[in-house]
């Protein structure tokens, strides 16, 4: 039977009059991995704080390993979680953020941080406030990793990442929750990279959560037709349509739900190639809202 390991209801926090997290239900599964996807503002962070007790909700119930995140240490010691600009004493290496992490992390695993370091090229014995904006976030994907925490949390965690360490990241993750299956929160702007890895979507929208699905579900969702235009608008006639792209002759257009075989038989009768929608182009058709335009990074997925 699957644990429930995170379970909110009505969850609010306010700041003054506005209100940045508005009665958000959440259910989190013990040994998941989870997208949380939102444009800039949209809570993440905020909600996040609040699951590991270093905000306190407005309003609403909140129980993580079945008691209130805050102030509990039992609970707190089971959640890492890795912010988009961790802060580290003055004067603090990487050296002596591995070495002091074992005092917070019970599970800490010191030979799979030392692997991690090599594969990120992290300098060990360089100051924090010298290392790149890259390295820095290393520093963080490693504590997230090799700590090992049944709850960890990373919040945009590849900022100044190049495309190389983002994947030995996505890589090492996948890897290692094979081996060690544990709950995992990952908030992020580039959707269709760890599209692969997320079991679960929770995607916010201003505080509110716009949809809490299944990945898999949501993947095999929708397809989209492409071909000359009269073949594709025939095609789409009855069936609801998400979006739709054109140009001269040719038109695509993309389907809310699955298609049979017949589908497929006619279409192909038709002249139209049908291709599977990511789940970034998914979420742009289902909310109206592309995450890309708010990266700040340059790289952002194709
Ligand atoms: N201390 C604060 N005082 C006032 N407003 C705040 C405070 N912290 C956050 N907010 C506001 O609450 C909203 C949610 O912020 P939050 O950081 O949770 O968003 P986010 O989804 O994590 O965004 P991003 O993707 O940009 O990190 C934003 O509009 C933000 O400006």
């Amino acid at each position: 039977m699957t644990r429930t390991v995170v379970r909110a209801n009505g969850l609010t926090k306010r700041y003054g009059s506005f209100t940045a997290v508005d009665a958000v239900e959440l259910k989190l599964e013990e040994n998941r991995i989870y997208g949380l996807l939102g444009r800039n503002g949209a809570g993440k962070t905020t909600i996040m704080q609040m699951l590991t007790g270093q905000l306190f909700p407005d309003a609403g119930e909140l129980s993580v390993f079945g008691r209130e995140p805050a102030e509990h240490a039992d609970v707190l010691r089971r959640m890492c979680f890795i912010a988009e600009s961790q802060r580290y004493p003055e004067d603090f290496t990487p050296a002596h953020v591995f070495k002091s992490a074992p005092w917070f992390f019970e599970h800490w695993d010191a030979a799979f941080a030392e692997q991690l370091v090599a594969d990120f090229r992290l300098p060990l014995k360089r100051r924090i406030k010298k290392l790149s904006r890259g390295q820095l976030s290393a520093v963080g994907v490693i504590v997230g990793l090799a700590s090992r925490a049944p709850l960890t949390f990373f919040d945009e965690p590849y900022l100044g990442l190049d495309a190389v360490a983002r994947h030995i990241f996505y890589d090492r993750l996948l890897e290692d929750y094979a081996e060690h299956p544990r709950t995992i929160v990952l908030s992020t702007h580039l959707i269709d990279e760890v599209a692969n890895l997320l079991e679960h979507v929770i995607l916010i929208d201003q505080g509110r959560i716009l949809f809490d699905r299944d990945a898999d579900e949501l993947r095999g969702s929708a397809t989209t037709v492409a071909g000359p235009r009269a073949a594709v608008e025939s095609f789409v006639a009855d069936r609801p349509v998400i979006g739709r792209e054109g140009l001269g002759g040719l038109a695509s257009a993309t389907i809310d739900g699955r298609l049979d075989q017949g589908d497929r038989i006619r279409a192909a009768e038709l002249g139209l190639e049908l291709a599977p929608v990511s789940l970034q182009q998914l979420i742009i058709h289902l909310t109206g809202t592309d995450l890309r335009a708010d990266s700040t990074e340059g790289e952002v997925a194709a």
